[in-house]
């Protein structure tokens, strides 16, 4: 698994009317390592029917699939989980998709949040939000130096999420962010093409640093 990378994150309002499989698909061929499937619908046999297709192509693309905050879909498709503070138990998620499986915690702008989820079982810890979120306009601010703080105390995969864009980008990679976790900086966009584009210059960024 590399260590460094894109990680895009699905939106299901942006990705809307067909637009999910071809934007993943261009973010893949862009460069992104990690894709996070996130849906708040509580449509389940949708959620698993999308699901099995990303993991598909992320196989191809020798892309990492995570879930956002359903267990059991991620233990059903044997793939990575994503909790926040409010999704359930990390331990009973490192319990159930065992030792290898990629699982990651929100910690805010919190060290200690980061060191609890260690202690119980989280693969990387995902800092945020960094910028003004369109997406996730309410999420507690987290700043910069939180980075440089996270990467002297800890030596697990550090993301940064929140508001990045191709032009913010290069703050959060200085101070420290392994994975630069994105929604709408990378599939606001009018077609794939641009899609496409925008994952293969956050790659280049990150890979420059
Ligand atoms: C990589 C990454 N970091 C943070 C979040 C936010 O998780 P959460 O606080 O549970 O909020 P929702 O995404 O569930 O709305 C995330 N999803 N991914
Ligand atoms: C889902 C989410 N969680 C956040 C946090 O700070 O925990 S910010 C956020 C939204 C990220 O989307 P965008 O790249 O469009 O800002
Ligand atoms: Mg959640």
């Amino acid at each position: 698994m590399s260590q460094r990378g894109l990680y895009a994150i699905t939106d299901s309002t942006l990705l809307a009317d067909g637009k999910l499989l071809p934007y993943v698909t261009a973010a893949l061929r862009g460069g992104a390592r990690w894709l996070q499937y996130r849906d708040k619908s509580g449509d389940a046999s949708r959620r698993l029917d999308e699901a099995s297709q990303l993991a598909q192509l992320c196989k191809s693309h020798d892309c990492e699939l995570i879930i956002n905050d359903d267990l059991s879909l991620a233990s059903r498709l044997g793939v990575g989980l994503h909790l926040g503070q409010e999704d359930g138990s990390l331990r009973e998620a490192r319990q159930q998709l065992g030792s290898q499986a990629l699982i990651g915690a929100t910690c805010h702008a919190s060290l200690e949040l980061a060191a609890q989820a260690i202690s119980e079982g989280a693969s990387y810890i995902a800092f945020g939000r960094f910028f003004q979120s369109v997406t996730k306009p309410g999420a507690p601010a987290a700043t910069p130096v939180l980075l440089q703080q996270a990467r002297q105390r800890f030596s697990l995969p550090i993301i940064a999420i929140g508001g990045i864009t191709l032009h913010n980008a290069p703050q959060l990679l200085g101070a420290g962010a392994d994975y630069l976790a994105v929604i709408n900086g990378l599939f606001g966009a009018l077609d794939a093409d641009t899609v496409q584009l925008r994952a293969s210059t956050f790659s280049q960024l990150i890979n420059a640093c």
